[in-house]
């Protein structure tokens, strides 16, 4: 075992770049780093990101970070090979289960059976069933779901199938249930989608609707094993910080923590490294995506990317000589892009450990999000599935 802990983040949505596929899912040009570096016109300051190699990865410098030389760390990128550009997808991949097939999408609505039998089931009618912005539904159909109690289902480009809902009309548990219970409406064979979203709001009147933390997602159950369950297998812990227990319906993790933001998830990454373990903490940080990248707000993605830039110094301060940090991403969710979905791109990789004596690795262009998985069993002597190849001997130098 080289490292005793491994952390590794993944900033939701924060795309490097064009994949070598992204004309098929018609996100030609999407660059979810480079185009927020532009906007910035060079006051986007990432000192900590860029000293581990965030320029160097990015195929020209990214405004504003410059490209070190030497970088601290290990740097390259991730090709996606999963059917699918979601959430799920890409940490399914990461973790040595890519999604081979397209799940379903659902750009006219969900078929009448589904929508009728989440009627029957709830007491409550269907409204919007289309796909919509999660925050422009809620401001155009809130105040109706206050009036009627009507539950509002709608989707987007992805693979989900999300319910709004007002706190106080329909009470959490209440959409926790209905949820649960569409879930089981779309697990296959006919439709597999691969999330329901429970997406509760709160607020007065259409202009202060407000979406809240206790957002939830019902993932497919994994449909294979993953390196989270090898590795839980191995008798190593297994924590996972923000959706990671949602986005594996809990399969393969020791423990859990819910994030109520970035930040938060922050703190609980600077809480579990003042823990001693041996094994694995994975992290997903939300907000970059569901706050700024759908909302197509290069400013405020920005600005999370600076307030995390911030913690991550904190967390190279608190590494331990056999710590291994490692910073990705799961998809592309270009702020400046068409649309409001996903973008389909490479995502970054950057990888550190205090034990690296010279650092400025390149990893190159990795074929597929598995490596990361296999470079953790590899770490653990943990025996994998094949996809993926490990970049672990080329960490220590
Ligand atoms: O518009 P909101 O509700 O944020 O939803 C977005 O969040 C989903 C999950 O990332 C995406 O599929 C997109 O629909
Ligand atoms: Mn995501
Ligand atoms: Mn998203």
């Amino acid at each position: 075992m080289t490292y005793k802990r491994v952390f590794a983040i993944v900033l939701d949505s924060v795309g490097a770049g064009p994949a070598p596929d992204g004309a098929a899912f018609g996100d030609q040009g999407a660059d979810t780093l480079g185009h927020v570096g532009h906007h910035f016109a060079g006051k986007l300051a990432l000192p900590n990101l860029a000293s581990l190699g965030l320029s160097n990865l990015h195929a020209t410098p990214i405004e504003g970070v410059p490209v070190a030389h030497p970088a601290k760390g290990a740097y390259g990128r991730m090709v996606e090979i999963s059917a699918g550009k979601d959430s799920m997808d890409g940490h399914w991949e990461m973790m040595g289960l890519p999604v081979e097939r397209p799940l379903a999408t659902f750009p006219k609505g969900f078929p009448a059976s589904i929508i009728q039998q989440l009627e029957a089931f709830s007491g409550r009618k269907v409204i919007v069933n289309r796909p919509y912005s999660g925050t422009e539904v809620i401001k155009d159909y809130g105040e109706q779901q206050i009036a009627t109690g009507d539950l509002i289902v709608y989707t987007s480009g992805d693979s989900v199938l999300q319910i709004a809902a007002h706190e106080e009309v329909i009470p959490l548990a209440e959409l926790y249930r209905i949820c649960e219970f569409a879930r089981t409406l779309v697990n296959g064979p006919e439709y597999t989608v691969g999330r329901i979203i429970a997406r509760p709001y709160v607020g007065p009147d259409k202009d202060h609707f407000t979406r809240t933390a206790n957002r939830r997602d019902f993932s497919l159950e994994p449909t294979g094993a993953t390196d989270l369950d090898r590795l839980k297998a191995a008798g190593l812990a297994v924590i996972g910080i923000g959706k990671i227990n949602d986005i594996f319906s809990g399969h393969g993790i020791t423990k859990g923590y819910h994030n109520e933001s970035n930040m938060d998830g922050m703190d609980h990454v600077d809480e579990v490294m003042q823990t001693d373990f041996t094994g694995f903490c994975f992290t997903n940080l939300v907000d970059f995506d569901a706050m700024y990248g759908h909302r197509r707000n290069p400013a405020g993605f920005g600005q999370a990317l600076m307030d995390f830039d911030r913690r991550l110094g904190t967390v190279l301060a608190n590494l331990r000589p056999d710590d291994l940090l490692l910073i990705t991403a799961d998809h592309g969710n270009d702020p400046c892009y068409q649309g409001t979905d996903h973008t389909r791109e490479v995502v970054p990789l950057l990888a550190y450990s205090p034990s690296m004596k010279h650092g400025d690795i390149d990893l190159g262009q990795r074929a597929t999000y598995a490596d990361l998985g296999a470079t953790i069993l590899a770490n653990f002597g943990v025996a994998g599935n094949g996809v993926g190849t490990s970049f672990l001997a080329q960490l220590t130098n």
